[in-house]
């Protein structure tokens, strides 16, 4: 028989219930009960779900109140000294981790003043996972009464036999550094002894309490995996997980690639009972891991995808599975979802305003957990078994190839134009910088920020009542102006050089734009975890995308208009548009980039790769931002697109990172972040003077640009006003100190 399996189902709840419960839980709104109760109720609502619809094999541990690795850091007692040491309750000291907490002294408590650790992409997805921080000799111990055990029981006691799911060792270390901030220098991968006792009690507990099975996840083994200790650390680690004389069976789960360049390492893994591995971003791996596994040993198929918003076609993922059952045995197979459902959002059945023909075409986390149970059926008991379902699912894949939604000619033709001169700027840095200073006149260090200003719940409920016509465009356009107005005057009096309007017309940099392109459509309530408690709505490519509305341009010339400091204009760049929306998996992702590009262009000359940047005037600066702190990987991607200031992600990593620029003479403009926004710590004047001190060992005076992390639409705005005062003092400072020096 083959069983189906789900690896893991989104947390926030189908009314983003979390979200709501942990940040009253932050606002002093809610007790900590309360937050327990509702984590509590949304893991019974989703187990059940899934039961209902058949998965045989459902994930427990997958829940989490902020990010499933930083609970894994707390699960091994990996909590840096500076957040221990204040005594906090667990569950503070692991959102004081996640997010940072700044708190006057009380009566009863002494003051607490500790940033965030850093957060990272969670591989190529959008959602962001916390990095483990780890000290030179990191000691690891099993919380008392560890997550993973008494979620199993919590399921348990409802009726529902779990598979539980933890991060396997090798990923966590891996995906973790060392703790730099207090001083180490520690390389994790040569932790790993000291880990692996915690993952045996782990194991045996787990087993104890009834757990027949654990998925262990180590996703890194679909990296390139070049320092040969990652390799054998799975040697030594599953060696001995698999061996535990009372331990439980193991499920080791790869994602979002192929694992055919790290087959080498699948003898390290003969015990565990199944490999799983993602059909859906690389079906070409199957006949290799078929051919690598042990005879022992099952295969898990991939073939719903974790990451995107279409129904899974049927047909083809029947054959996929037939042919790994020819190849060894029914019982030998199991059908489960590519990835954890974390990444898509939570049901379909929210979504009433979806044109009918559309809504067919998709699959939310919900319907995924059907899938899953249907395929498995059609190859156990046969297609006859689930005719009506295979019917349905093949006459929705040929509506969808044959609508007049997915196909624009015009389009293409306007893609076929693309000429080379498209892609260029018209002058050299060099030339274009004199210009743009002699235009612009900005002094040295100049201060910027990324574009977004406080998202208020006025600016959000203003937006709302438009949507829900309770105010006309105009109104509300009158009130967006009035946030212009309030943004500019706020920069002003902060001393900032380069404005900015503020983006208080936009409900999301990626779902704004889409909502003015054609070949989208948009969701009500399809939100899908960015961090901790943050959501985003990811617009969905269905055809293709065209013909802009006029947008954001009239915001930036309002602004501009009320001062006479340079105002930066915003877009978001068309990878990210296309990135960080359900992108087709009917056409390369390239031909949708190429085509968001050419729309982008076509209202506004203006933008973050080549396509749409060229075409601009020597004396306009294009600036080119980035939040990833990994910009060491794509540092000739970067160079490449000959932005004139880059802004980047940089507060929270090692700032020897920048040597890169160094070490390749980067002629351009940099600002990297002096501060993270993401927490509502407000940073000193020091701190970021520090900050900028250590940015001066690698980056010339004259190209630093001083700039936060990314916006600052998170924050509120007193914190956004202290941060930003600091941070302007601590630009003038050094413009001072080097002024007639460059
Ligand atoms: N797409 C995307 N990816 C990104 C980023 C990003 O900004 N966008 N930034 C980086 C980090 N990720 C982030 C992700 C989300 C948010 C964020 O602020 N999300 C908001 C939602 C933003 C939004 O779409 N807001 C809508 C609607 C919000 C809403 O909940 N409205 C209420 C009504 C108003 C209210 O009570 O607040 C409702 O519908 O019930 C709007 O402003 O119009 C949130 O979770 O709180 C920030 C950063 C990387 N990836
Ligand atoms: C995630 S990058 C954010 C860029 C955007 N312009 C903002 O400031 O919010
Ligand atoms: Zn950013």
């Amino acid at each position: 028989m083959v069983s189906s399996s789900v690896l893991g189902f989104p947390r926030m709840g189908a009314n983003r219930e979390l979200k709501k419960a942990t940040e009253a839980y932050w606002a002093g709104k809610s007790s900590v009960e309360s937050l327990i109760d509702t984590g509590k109720t949304l893991r019974a609502a989703h187990w059940r779900l899934q039961k209902e619809a058949g998965a045989d094999i459902i994930a427990s541990n997958d829940f989490s109140f902020y990010d499933q690795i930083l609970d894994h850091i707390q699960l091994f007692s990996a909590v840096p000294e500076r957040y221990t040491k204040y005594g906090l309750a667990p569950i503070d000291e692991y959102f004081a981790m996640g997010r940072g907490l700044q708190r006057p002294a009380t009566e009863t408590s002494s003051a607490v003043d500790v940033p965030s650790l850093e957060m990272v992409k969670w591989f190529d997805s959008n959602y962001h996972y916390v990095k483990p921080t780890l000290a030179d000799n990191q000691t690891f111990k099993l919380s008392s009464n560890p997550k993973p055990v008494s979620e199993f029981l919590e399921a348990k006691s409802q009726g529902i036999t779990t598979r539980p799911v933890l991060v396997g060792p090798v990923s966590f270390l891996h995906l973790g550094k060392a703790d730099r901030a207090a001083g180490h220098k520690v390389e994790p991968i040569t932790l790993l002894e000291n880990l692996l006792p915690v993952y045996e009690e782990l194991l045996v507990k787990l087993a104890e309490a009834g757990a027949e099975t654990v998925q262990i996840d180590e996703p890194i083994l679909v990296l390139d995996l070049p320092d040969p200790r990652t390799k054998s650390a799975f040697k030594t680690a599953y060696e001995r997980l698999t061996a535990l004389a009372n331990g439980p069976k193991i499920v080791v789960a790869t994602y979002f690639g192929d694992i055919v360049h790290n087959l080498d390492v699948l003898p390290s893994l003969t015990k565990a009972s199944a490999i799983h591995i993602d059909l859906v971003r690389a079906p070409q791996q199957l006949d290799k891991v078929l051919k690598a596994i042990s005879p022992s040993q099952a295969i898990s198929l991939g073939l719903v995808d974790g990451r995107n918003i279409w129904k899974t076609n049927f047909q083809r993922a029947i054959e996929t599975a037939q042919k790994a059952i020819e190849a060894v045995g029914a019982d030998r197979i199991v059908i489960s979802t590519s990835s954890s459902l974390l990444h898509t959002p939570h049901t379909l059945d929210s979504e009433k305003k979806l044109p009918a023909e559309v809504a067919d075409w998709f699959s939310f986390a919900a319907e995924k957990a059907k899938e899953v149970a249907i395929l498995a059926k059609a190859v156990t008991s046969g297609i006859a078994s689930v005719q009506a379902e295979l019917e349905a699912n093949a006459k929705s894949m040929d509506a969808r190839k044959n609508s007049t939604r997915t196909n624009d000619p015009a389009v293409k033709e306007r893609q076929s134009k693309i000429t080379p001169d498209m892609y260029n700027r018209k002058s050299p840095f060099a030339d274009r910088m004199a210009q743009q200073q002699k235009h612009l006149g900005l002094p040295l260090f100049p201060t910027t920020t990324i574009g977004s200003f406080p998202q208020t719940k006025v600016i959000r409920l203003a937006r709302q009542k438009l949507t829900k016509g309770e105010i006309d465009t105009t109104e509300y356009e009158q009130f967006i102006n009035k946030e212009i107005e309030l943004v500019v005057k706020e920069q002003e009096a902060i001393g900032l050089d380069v404005l900015v309007h503020g983006e208080p017309e936009r409900n999301d940099m990626v779902q704004y734009f889409g909502e003015r392109l054609t070949g989208y459509v948009f969701t009500t309530h399809a939100w899908v975890q960015s961090y901790g408690s943050r959501c985003v709505r990811p617009p969905i490519i269905v055809g293709d995308v065209s013909r802009p509305a006029p947008m954001t341009v009239k915001e930036s010339k309002y602004a501009q208009t009320l001062t006479k400091k340079p105002m930066k204009g915003m877009l978001t760049g068309p990878i990210t548009c296309l990135r960080w929306s359900f992108p087709r998996d009917d056409v390369h992702q390239s031909v949708q980039a190429e085509q968001l590009a050419l729309a982008l262009r076509s209202f506004w000359k203006c933008l973050s790769t080549k396509v749409s940047t060229s075409g601009v005037e020597d004396n306009t600066q294009i600036h080119s931002h980035f939040c990833y702190s990994e910009f060491q990987d794509f540092f000739h991607a970067i160079t490449a697109l000959d932005a004139d200031v880059m802004s980047i992600e940089c507060s929270k990593s090692d700032a020897k990172l920048l040597k890169v620029f160094e070490d390749e003479a980067y002629p351009r403009h940099i600002g990297p972040g002096v501060y993270d926004i993401h927490s509502p710590r407000v940073p000193s004047e020091q701190e970021i003077k520090d900050r900028i001190a250590e940015m001066l060992q690698y980056l010339k005076p004259e190209q630093l640009w001083i700039d936060p992390d990314c916006g600052l639409k998170t924050r509120q705005w007193p914190e956004t006003k202290a941060a930003l005062t600091n941070m302007v003092n601590a630009a003038k400072y050094y413009r001072e100190k080097y002024a007639n020096k460059v």
